[in-house]
């Protein structure tokens, strides 16, 4: 047992809606917690109620039954300029900021110090040099908030939480609108941030790759409304991650850790053998054609890859012949035909 205190504890949380005559339960018995410098992502499909979940945290909504502690505090006993010193939330949602310079809203963080027209002292310029340089921002902070992209403002948004030195923040999809290049960047940083400043840091996210390679723990939103956690390469192992994901047409490929697009498979079942990165792709070609890939050391079919003088090469190994390919394209041709 660690005797870390965490800065977050759930214990027997029921989330969901509420209205004077019906009661819409999302999830019951939570009892989670989130420790000092980790991150963990908040995952499930749409629907599942991660909004709902981060929402209660954050004490925008209540608690259907159960307490949600935040450093050892029931929330409900919070005031909420306390509970600004404790959390902070960063919302997807575009901010009304109006002709404010991302320097300006970053100062914002420092208000439950400050109040609103309260100055600045050497403390509070001391936190938002810290949240510029952390996040990167130092090139965007004379522009205006509503001149930035998608992935700056994202940015942004997260020196504020910074700047507020929270010691718990959490972020409702802080990837959602960024590109590739910006979402891995953002992943990348939240990653680094847990571990330099020892915040503890919850984000959902509909991004399972880049939370699978990230994530300290997983919080997954089950279809059933049960939450289970762990650590992602645990629940990869022992099945959670694909049944939280489950619907026909699409199954989890464990060696890779990738959604796969499922295809009906044909009779023919191939063994790819050789070079490990070879065999990545060439898996995921012949896949996309309906081939079965078998681990079968005797299979009728077999490809063997490698690299011949630095370049790659495939011999198809059928109990007729064996065909050598300089490419996948060719490869997967030649499989075709031998299949028909
Ligand atoms: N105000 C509300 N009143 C009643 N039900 C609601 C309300 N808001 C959301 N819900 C329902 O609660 C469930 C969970 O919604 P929630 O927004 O938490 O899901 P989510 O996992 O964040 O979804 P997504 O990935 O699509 O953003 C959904 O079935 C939704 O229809």
């Amino acid at each position: 047992m660690s005797d870390v205190k965490p800065f977050l504890e759930t214990k027997d949380l029921s989330i969901g809606y509420k209205t004077k005559r019906t009661e819409r339960v999302i999830s019951t018995n939570l009892n989670l917690t989130l420790e000092p410098g980790q991150l963990v992502c908040l995952l499930g499909s749409n629907g599942s109620g991660k909004s709902t979940l981060m929402r209660t945290i954050a004490g925008l909504q209540p608690a259907l039954e159960g307490v949600v502690y935040i450093g050892q505090q029931p929330l409900a006993n919070l005031k909420s300029a306390d509970l600004a010193q404790k959390l902070s939330l960063v919302l997807t949602e575009r901010i009304e900021a109006g002709n404010l310079t991302a320097l300006e809203v970053i100062t914002l963080g420092r208000t439950p110090y400050t109040g609103w027209l309260g100055a600045l002292g050497d403390a509070d310029h001391k936190k938002i040099d810290e949240a510029i340089s952390l996040t990167n921002v130092e090139n965007l902070i004379n522009r205006k908030i509503h001149q930035l992209s998608d992935g700056e403002r994202q940015k942004v948004m997260l020196a504020r939480a910074l700047a507020q030195d929270t010691e718990l923040i959490l972020l409702d999809e802080p990837t959602a609108h960024l590109d590739l290049p910006n979402r891995v960047e953002m992943m990348r940083l939240l990653h680094a941030l847990a571990r330099q400043t020892g915040k503890a840091i919850l984000l959902s996210t509909h991004e399972l790759d880049l939370a699978l390679q990230a994530a300290d723990m997983l919080w997954l939103m089950q279809q059933n409304g049960a939450l289970v956690t762990g650590v992602p390469e645990d629940l990869v192992l022992n099945g959670a991650f694909e049944s939280a994901f489950a619907k026909s047409g699409f199954f989890f490929d464990k060696s890779s850790g990738t959604f796969n697009i499922y295809q009906d498979v044909r009779t023919h079942s191939i063994s790819i053998f050789g070079d490990p990165m070879l065999i990545f792709w060439t898996k995921r070609a012949l896949q996309r054609e309906g081939f079965g890939i078998t681990d079968e050391i005797n299979a009728l079919l077999k490809v063997q890859c490698g690299q011949l003088e630095g370049a790659a090469v495939w011999e198809f190994i059928s109990k007729e012949k064996t065909l050598k390919y300089f490419n996948i394209a060719d490869l997967v041709s030649g499989v075709k035909s031998a299949a028909k």
